[in-house]
């Protein structure tokens, strides 16, 4: 066979061209976090806001349990409540 004919293997994406293209896609998902984060903390604030101007509560803890079983259903474990936590914390503040 001369040699342009040789059947090669398909070329094999160098690691350090993969490791830069996964790094960009997880910047683009963190900025996807961020932003999810930062949105959902103001809407949360809002629905503080209106209900406490009502006369109501500031805390929902049935709605909070139910979202802290998502968080724990979805990620698992204790890193699941933790997350939940955290994302609950920064609407409504510290309890
Ligand atoms: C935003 C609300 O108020 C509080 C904040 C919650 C949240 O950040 O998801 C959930 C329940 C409430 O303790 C709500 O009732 O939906």
């Amino acid at each position: 066979m001369a040699p342009e004919e040789t059947i090669t293997e398909p070329r094999q994406t160098p690691p350090a061209e993969s490791i830069a293209r996964m790094r960009a896609r997880i910047d683009e998902i963190d900025a996807a976090i961020i932003a999810l984060w930062r949105e959902r903390a103001e809407l949360s604030r809002q629905v503080g806001a209106v209900r406490l101007a009502e006369g109501g509560t500031r805390l929902v803890l049935s709605r909070e349990t139910e979202i802290l079983r998502r968080f724990r259903a979805g990620i698992g474990g204790s890193d699941g409540t933790q997350l939940g936590l955290l994302v609950l914390r920064a609407g409504r503040g510290r309890l």
